[in-house]
């Protein structure tokens, strides 16, 4: 997808991989707007972000729905938005997971990782519906492991030990790199499906669909 021209909105663009994101599609010539103004100002939507997120696993009602069902809510509303059957312009939806949303090696974060599969199941699933080819639209799904921002610091002074254990086994992507993967989601057409992980140790690696009925 050529990026010069398209819409985007990202959720939780105010700092950390969401202002990353951001900042590499406006640099490739993307407008990135608030979602009130995408219609009246740019007439339509073609790329999706659903990026907010938090680790608080004392407030659990609070992050299954900023977590889980913000991603559903935003991936609707886009949903209506972009669909070519609806007078949309297709685009695609990026859903941004984690590892957590993978493998459970994050044991100190069950609730999270429970949010994380969540929604790489909700992402994957929409990816297999046979209808979205003529709505225009394909899904993506993004899963850092660990990444240098303001979620991981949290995270370790929430779980010190815990936390620093794994981190020191694994180490530390870098927002860059992050973003990097982030970007070969957005622009490419034929990844409708792609759960892309990030680990420091192997980079950027796409992870396999599960076995099932193969319609796509
Ligand atoms: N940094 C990391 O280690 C990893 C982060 N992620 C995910 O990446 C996403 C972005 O997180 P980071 O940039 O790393 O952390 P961050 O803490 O720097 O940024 C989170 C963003 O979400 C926004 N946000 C939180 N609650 C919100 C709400 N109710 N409404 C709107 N915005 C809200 C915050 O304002 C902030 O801009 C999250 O979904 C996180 O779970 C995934 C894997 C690794
Ligand atoms: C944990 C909850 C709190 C905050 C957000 C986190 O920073 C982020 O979302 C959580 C990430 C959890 C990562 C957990 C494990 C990471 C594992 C690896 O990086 C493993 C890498 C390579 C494995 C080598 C191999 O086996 O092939």
């Amino acid at each position: 997808m050529s990026l010069a021209g398209k819409v985007a909105f990202v959720t939780g663009a105010a700092q950390g991989l969401g202002k990353a994101f951001s900042e590499a599609l406006l640099k490739k010539g993307a407008k990135v707007e608030a979602f009130e103004t995408v219609i009246s100002c740019f007439g339509g939507l073609d790329i999706m972000v659903n990026n907010a997120g938090i680790a608080n696993e004392h407030n659990y009602a609070l992050m299954v729905n900023i977590n889980l069902t913000g991603v559903i809510t935003g991936t609707n509303m886009a949903i209506d938005l972009m669909n070519r059957e609806k007078g949309g312009r297709g685009g695609v939806i990026v859903n941004i997971a984690s590892t957590a949303g993978i493998t459970p090696e994050a044991y100190f974060a069950p609730i999270y990782t429970g949010t994380k599969h969540g929604v790489v199941g909700f992402t994957r699933c929409w990816s297999m519906n046979p209808y979205i080819a003529k709505m225009g639209l394909r899904f993506a799904c993004l899963c850092p492991a660990f990444t240098d921002t303001q979620i991981l610091c949290s995270t370790i002074t929430d779980y010190p030990e815990d936390a620093q254990k794994i981190i020191q086994q694994v180490g530390i992507n870098k927002v860059e790199t992050v973003t990097e993967g982030f970007m070969q989601l957005v622009e490419d057409n034929q990844c409708n499906g792609a759960v892309m992980v990030i680990t420091a140790q192997n980079g950027i690696q796409y992870h396999r669909k599960p076995h099932g009925i193969s319609r796509m």
